[in-house]
């Protein structure tokens, strides 16, 4: 088992990591004994992981669950109100605790019902996704998304613990382990150029889920989230470095209707698109411009745009991005491999010339 510890002074927190994590009764009591808890699922994950979870927990609190729609279109007001009605229905009081059991939509949306709930209440991570285990768990980001935007209603509010179960990435489908590892990709390249280099040659290990493999790339991930966050929990400075291919990214999901694009995908395709601009500022060599696509597309992500939208397209949403300044587009950008930087004087021709020539799907 591995723990990474996560500091925030007062609202620091550990991360568990193994294989038996969710049958570890001894662990689980000590964190959650004694507790009046919820178990927040969808109807995907629920049938494979919830009854096991109540076994564990029975024993030692009492608890119950809520079943939401399984998907990003149901990121939403309406579905965190289903959180809370359950909660005023059963009379959950201050003392309660919630677990988000899911992937980054249920997270996202149970750490936000938590951050509300009578002004806060505890809650735990229990994230089943590869891309919820490095990355949406960890760091206290919560948000719901609105039509015109990704994630545009939330706050920062840090879990109590995050348990990762590596075993639960067996029943992921194929196309969720690439989304997770596009998040993976984006630790290599804004943090660790050691860690890029060990994943051009591990990428096959990680799309057969071989055990080593993907602890120690959940591990790593972990570790880097965890000293970013640290550094900077309200994204004040070097957390937006996270964000590399959001700006683009976002603006895919958004534009295509959420749940068509999955959060990775848009987030792959963005990350070329931030590296071509990178490019043509000369702060990215072709050879490493190349890389960074090649391991993109070794991880069977997209590494073009939607073919139904045209630059312009894009410029709208990334106007809202939450790092705009004044209306103004800052943008995240690879500086070499294992480096990145924040830029806020990218003109819109620069962006539009750079997403023509990262190309779109045919
Ligand atoms: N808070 C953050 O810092 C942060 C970071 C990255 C992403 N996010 C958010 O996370 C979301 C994406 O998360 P995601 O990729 O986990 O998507 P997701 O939560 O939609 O899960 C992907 C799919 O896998 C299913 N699933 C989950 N676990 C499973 C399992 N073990 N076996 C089989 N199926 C399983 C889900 O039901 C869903 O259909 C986006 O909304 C994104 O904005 C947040
Ligand atoms: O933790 C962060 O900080 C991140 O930016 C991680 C991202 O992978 C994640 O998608 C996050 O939700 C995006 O944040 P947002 O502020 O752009 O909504
Ligand atoms: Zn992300």
């Amino acid at each position: 088992m591995e723990r990474i510890h996560v500091e925030l002074g007062e609202r620091s927190y550990p991360i568990y990591i193994g294989n038996s994590v969710l049958s570890d009764g001894e662990l689980l009591a000590r964190h959650l004994a004694d507790r009046r808890i919820l178990i927040v699922t969808n109807e995907t994950v629920g049938p494979l992981y919830l009854a096991a979870l109540v076994k564990q927990l029975s024993a030692i609190c009492e608890v119950e669950s809520v079943t939401l729609p399984d998907g990003e279109q149901y990121k939403t007001l309406e579905q965190l109100d289903t959180i809370f009605s359950h909660l005023l229905k059963a009379t959950y009081g201050r003392d309660s605790l919630i677990i988000a059991l899911g992937g980054g939509v249920i997270g996202d949306m149970t750490g936000f019902a938590a951050a509300c709930y009578q002004r806060g209440v505890d809650f735990v991570q229990i994230p089943t996704t590869l891309l919820s285990q490095v990355d949406s768990s960890v760091g206290g980001k919560t948000a719901v998304n609105h039509a015109l935007g990704k994630n545009m209603v939330g706050a920062f509010y840090q879990p109590q613990a995050v348990f990762i179960d590596v075993n639960s990435l067996n029943t992921l489908p194929e196309r969720e382990l690439s989304a997770g590892l596009a998040e993976v990709i984006k630790y290599g390249i804004i943090w660790d150029q050691v860690f890029f280099d060990w994943l051009e040659n591990n990428v096959e290990g990680l799309l057969a889920l071989e055990p080593s493999a993907m602890t120690y790339a959940i591990k790593r991930c972990c570790e880097i989230k965890a000293e970013v966050v640290s550094l900077d929990e309200t994204e004040q400075s070097v957390r937006a470095l996270l964000n590399l291919g959001h700006t683009f990214g976002h603006a895919i999901e958004a534009e295509m209707g959420y749940g068509n694009w999955l959060h990775g995908e848009a987030v792959a395709a963005g990350m070329v698109q931030a590296s071509y601009v990178s490019n043509a500022l000369g702060r990215l060599s072709d050879q490493q411009l190349q890389r960074i696509v090649s391991l993109i597309a070794a991880c069977n992500l997209p590494t073009k745009g939607p073919k139904q939208m045209q630059p312009e397209h894009y410029l709208p949403h990334m106007k809202r991005d939450k790092k705009s300044v004044q209306g103004a587009i800052r943008l995240i950008l690879p500086a070499g491999i294992g480096k990145a930087e924040l830029r806020s004087d990218i003109s819109q021709e620069v962006m539009i010339a750079a997403i023509e020539a990262a190309g779109t799907q045919s």
